[in-house]
């Protein structure tokens, strides 16, 4: 590997002209030490570079024979979002410029402009796509490494290891300037997770939500932007929209996988210039509120489908934030349970109802297709018709259908050790019980004593006891 190239991604620059091409590579490696560049003299030869190599910039003539600068704009912004793409024209016009910034182009320059101008610029997106990629790999590091974490994670119940992950990634880009997505099944705690992120933040102002899934177009405007006084008919006064009530906050945006194609156009042009315009005002407004944005949609697909945009799905997913289903993260179950049942307990002044081992094994064993939401829809009910003592495993019903052949009564005998196995003593098992709950707790000691069935100043007695003498 040539450890002298520079930047660690290729910058393909495409023109007809191979003399200019000979000239403006040998002018950027002089002033930036870029040498990591691609030649082009053919533009229909950039699609297929760029399918091959690793590009991140694309340095493009306007004029050329075959496929125009501009036609090839608006196909890499739509095809490689997250490559950059800056002009370099022989035509010094005011509207080319504007026409190539509003198809997507980084930025707009004339060959005939002092190289030093040009090689700034370049620098300046050469530096955007490095950001990028420390913000990936940033993300990587965090995903694998855990820290202490803000009291804000303390309402969102989980022993998690991914859970936790995203906990550390959330706190690192909580005062982000960028967009977040949060994706997730029906029910997994979306908007608790974006509450989280409100808390973590150093934002001022509220977290504003909106549920974009049943607005249609007029109505997603109104609702955002909000609008000016006889801008439409019953308009009888002017009403400031969610953005503005958001301001120095977070604007929460839900189900923003099925928003309609036009209010995305809009959404999209918000995200870019940071403006919106109020209905029936010729006067912008500046956003000053952090976006962020959640859907249990597939994006993907929907993009695949042309339901969903691909400029916005990638302005949209900076910072990404997927939550798992609570199938996949069945260690929580016992925990929400018990959490759910002491809330509704205490909703229907009841005393609290013990959880019987086979209702453990039968909810660890169904899919949970509500997540958590049908986890505390499942307890409230228990609760509701609960007397005293156990709860009763007949307000599970429905579980017990959805999962027939499981056998609870074979998994309730199942053997703790095997008979051949020498038996720890008391002390050995307490020992280890309480080193594994501290483990699957990552340190919390509240959560691992929720694990053990213990208090927590009973749980922490157990611990200092078990620390060498100093
Ligand atoms: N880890 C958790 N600890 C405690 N409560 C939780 C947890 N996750 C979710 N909940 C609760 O479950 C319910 C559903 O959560 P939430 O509304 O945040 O889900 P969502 O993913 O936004 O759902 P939807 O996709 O339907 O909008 C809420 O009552 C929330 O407080």
């Amino acid at each position: 590997m040539n450890t002298n190239t520079y930047p660690s991604f290729q910058v393909l620059i495409c023109d007809d002209d191979d003399s200019f091409l000979r000239s403006i590579s040998f002018a950027i490696e002089r002033y930036c030490g870029i040498n990591n560049i691609i030649q082009c003299n053919d533009s229909r030869e950039v699609l297929g570079k760029l399918n091959d190599g690793d590009i991140r910039v694309v340095l493009l003539d306007l004029n050329m024979p075959h496929i125009s600068g501009d036609e090839l704009i608006a196909q890499i912004t739509e095809l490689h979002p997250h490559i950059s793409v800056l002009i370099i024209s022989g035509i010094n016009q005011v509207e080319a410029a504007v026409k190539c910034i509003k198809l997507g182009a980084y930025g707009y320059h004339v060959k005939t402009e002092d190289p030093e101008r040009l090689s700034n610029s370049i620098m300046q997106v050469i530096r955007y796509q490095e950001l990028n990629l420390e913000n990936q790999a940033m993300r990587g590091y965090l995903l694998e490494n855990q820290t202490s974490l803000h009291p804000a994670f303390s309402k969102i119940i989980s022993v998690n290891h991914q859970m936790h992950s995203v906990f550390n990634y959330i706190e690192s880009i909580s005062n982000s300037q960028q967009p977040i997505l949060i994706t997730g099944e029906s029910g997994v705690g979306k908007e608790l997770i974006a509450r989280a992120i409100h808390e973590t933040s150093s934002c001022s102002g509220e977290l504003v939500c909106v549920n974009v899934a049943g607005l249609d177009d007029n109505l997603f405007s109104d609702t955002l932007f909000g609008h000016k006084k006889g801008a439409f008919t019953g308009a009888e006064q002017a009403r400031k929209g969610m953005i503005e009530r958001a301001s120095g906050g977070i604007l929460f945006l839900d189900e923003i996988g099925d928003l309609n194609l036009a209010s995305q156009v809009k959404l999209l042009r918000l995200l870019q210039e940071g403006e919106y315009y109020p209905v029936g005002s010729d006067t912008p407004k500046r956003i000053n509120a952090h976006i962020i944005a959640a859907t249990h949609q597939n994006l993907l697909t929907k993009k695949e489908n042309g339901e969903f945009r691909n400029d916005l799905y990638y302005r949209l997913k900076i910072h990404h934030v997927n939550i798992p289903p609570l199938r996949e993260r069945k260690q929580d179950i016992a925990l929400l349970l018990e959490h759910f049942l002491t809330l509704a307990a205490q909703e229907f002044n009841k005393p609290l109802a013990n959880i019987p081992k086979e209702l453990l094994i039968l909810l660890e064993n169904y899919a949970f297709p509500g997540n958590i939401r049908e986890l505390r829809a499942m307890a409230f009910d228990a609760m509701s018709t609960h007397q005293s003592g156990d709860l009763s495993m007949k307000a599970f019903e429905s579980v017990r259908s959805a999962v027939p052949t499981l056998d609870i009564q074979a998994q309730l005998s199942k053997p703790l050790f095997e008979s051949s196995s020498t038996l720890p003593t008391l002390k050995q098992a307490a020992e280890l019980l309480v080193a594994e709950a501290m483990k699957r707790a990552n340190s919390n000691q509240s959560l691992a004593a929720q694990l053990l069935g213990i208090s927590q100043p009973a749980l922490s007695k157990r611990l200092k006891k078990g620390q060498p003498e100093s």
